[in-house]
């Protein structure tokens, strides 16, 4: 019964945002995202969890009314995805959690720390230039600069986020999230191949990569295609191309470093005028923080060089997971019969913010099919899928009632 409920909504919701090649686009502040937060208010409604929204669009569903100032434990993940993302990424924990937390509330009433699920409104950056919106807001860790943002329609992010915060006061009260974070768990699918290679169902991540995201520019001046000589453009396109050779042939020599440039956007980005600029996103990563600050030096030195400039749009630190929760999580997945492993997640996750802002945190990874994520294919078996959320039901039950 409960089972059914998860596969259920997950269903539910990859309606919500569902694209024509199979795959799901639910960017912060668009419709279906809307609909999805209220949908997640009726769910946490139904088992008498109390909700608030914050200014941000996140929600909490908690097992008690006054939360304030308490020490919770805290579980979720995010509500939004990449633009024709997976079915899975963000939403398994979403669900999962205001499940675990709703079914535990139902069955044993009121715990002895109060546990709170929340569904954060934004993590993967890809409508704003701007990633982990909703736990750096919750951890005071966001710098008001990106209420500014404009999105690639020009709208801000700011008025976006106004006009879809008052929508969601139609179904939950607004409220401010001061709580103490006591701990922070999330349930998340791997988006590796590691599990999905190994005998093993669950994973507790150790640690997460440190990233970095920079929106770089060059500049020229527009003109006509066909009447400006070669010999006299400033041309923005080739200062970028002879700037992301002169950044793959430098990083790729970096041992274990990650890195791509996945989105280029040319303006006007029309095929016969000369761009007068042109905005090339790269993300950089590595488990050990000092190799990705070298690189992000030899990155710099490179954008300087060219006469580019740049705007730091993520960075956050190569993280541990808390210790004690990582044995509480292996404990658990002992208990339920299942093959755990240690690993270390090479994708940015909010339990990273959280745990740098001192709150103990950790991951519970299931298998992802063949490895892959950020595409429609992204998937994960029902099996697995059932058994990370009976894990996290476990762990969120010693945690709240048992300690
Ligand atoms: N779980 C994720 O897919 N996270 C992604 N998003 C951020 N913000 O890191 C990423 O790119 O790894
Ligand atoms: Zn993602
Ligand atoms: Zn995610």
């Amino acid at each position: 019964m409960n089972d059914e409920k998860l596969m259920t909504l997950l269903h539910e919701f990859k309606q919500l945002g569902a694209t024509s090649m199979g795959g799901v686009t639910r960017c912060v502040y668009d419709d279906n995202w809307s609909l999805a937060q209220k949908k997640y208010v009726a769910i946490a409604n139904d088992y008498g969890l109390y909700c608030f929204c914050d200014k941000m669009g996140t929600i909490y569903a908690a097992t008690s009314d006054h939360i304030s100032h308490k020490p919770v434990i805290l579980t979720g993940s995010h509500m939004d995805t990449v633009v024709n993302g997976g079915w899975l990424d963000g939403i398994y924990g979403v669900v999962s959690s205001v499940l675990a937390v709703g079914q535990l509330f139902q069955k044993f009433g009121t715990p002895k720390i109060p546990l709170c699920a929340v569904s954060f409104s934004e993590e993967e950056g890809s409508r704003f230039d701007a990633t982990f919106t909703g736990s750096r807001y919750l951890t005071h860790q966001l710098d008001d600069a990106v209420f500014n943002l404009k999105d690639r329609t020009g709208a801000t992010f700011n008025q976006e986020r106004q006009n879809r915060v008052t929508e969601l006061r139609q179904v939950t009260p607004i409220g401010i999230p001061d709580f103490k974070i006591r701990s922070y768990i999330e349930l998340h699918i791997e988006q590796g191949n590691t599990l999905d290679q190994s005998p093993a169902n669950i994973a507790v991540v150790t640690d997460i990569v440190g990233q970095k995201r920079l929106l770089i520019t060059t500049k020229g001046i527009s003109n006509h295609a066909g009447t400006t000589q070669m010999s006299g453009r400033v041309d923005a396109m080739r200062k970028a191309v002879d700037l992301m050779t002169k950044i793959y042939s430098s990083l790729e020599l970096m041992k274990g470093l990650r890195f791509t440039i996945g989105k280029i956007i040319a303006f006007p980005n029309v095929a016969n005028v000369i761009p007068e600029k042109v905005d090339i996103a790269l993300d950089i990563r590595h488990i050990d923080q000092n190799v990705l600050d070298q690189a992000f030096e030899q990155v710099t030195q490179i954008i300087n060089a060219v006469g580019a400039t740049y705007r730091l749009t993520t960075n956050v630190v190569a993280t541990p997971m808390d210790y004690q929760l990582q044995q509480q999580v292996i404990r658990s997945t002992k208990q339920e019969k299942l093959v755990g492993e240690r690993l270390f997640s090479g994708a940015g996750h909010d339990a990273q913010v959280i745990a740098n802002s001192k709150a103990p945190s950790v991951m519970i990874f299931v298998p992802s099919q063949n490895g892959v994520s950020h595409v429609p294919q992204e998937n994960t078996a029902e099996f697995d899928l059932l058994a990370g959320q009976r894990v996290l039901k476990r762990v969120l039950y010693d945690l709240a009632y048992c300690s």
